[in-house]
């Protein structure tokens, strides 16, 4: 399998519900690095699973509705904890709506996979992965 991986971040409030977090449940400010990987069984006629520079194009569209928003607030995430797992599957379902359009310029029967990390701190990191 190839795989081809592009890094960005993003800026949000939020605050976490629950007993299981401390002082998390108050309203506070994350930067996550995000990291999304598209996987494909073969490269294409040029050689590559999708062009870095679209994927990184289409990673930074995604994450500008995110960035600078309180995700409390925000309507797709209605009654549900922001935490990074479930950032990271927001993103990944946002980039495969695009890679279901072809927006990131192969058909995307040719494509296995994506898989979006999200970093909370050097330290903790979550992921989520889905076919294409
Ligand atoms: N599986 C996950 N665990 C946690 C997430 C997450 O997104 N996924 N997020 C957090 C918090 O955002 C943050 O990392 C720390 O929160 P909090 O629990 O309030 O902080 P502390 O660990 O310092 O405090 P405790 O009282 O020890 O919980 C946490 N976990």
């Amino acid at each position: 399998m190839f795989r081809v991986t592009v890094r960005d971040h993003m800026m949000v409030a939020h605050s976490l519900r629950g007993d299981v977090f401390g002082p998390a449940q108050r309203l506070h400010g994350a930067t996550y690095v995000v990291d999304a990987t598209v996987s494909a069984e073969d490269v294409d006629g040029a050689g590559i699973v999708v062009d870095i520079g679209r994927l990184s194009e289409h990673l930074h569209a995604v994450l500008a509705d995110l960035t600078y928003s309180n995700l409390d607030d925000h309507e797709e995430l209605a009654g549900r904890n922001s935490s990074t797992e479930v950032l990271a599957r927001l993103v990944a379902d946002r980039l495969a709506e695009r890679a279901a359009a072809g927006q990131l310029g192969r058909d995307v029967a040719d494509l296995a996979a994506i898989e979006v990390t999200l970093r909370e701190s050097h330290i903790a990191w979550a992921s989520y992965e889905r076919a294409l």
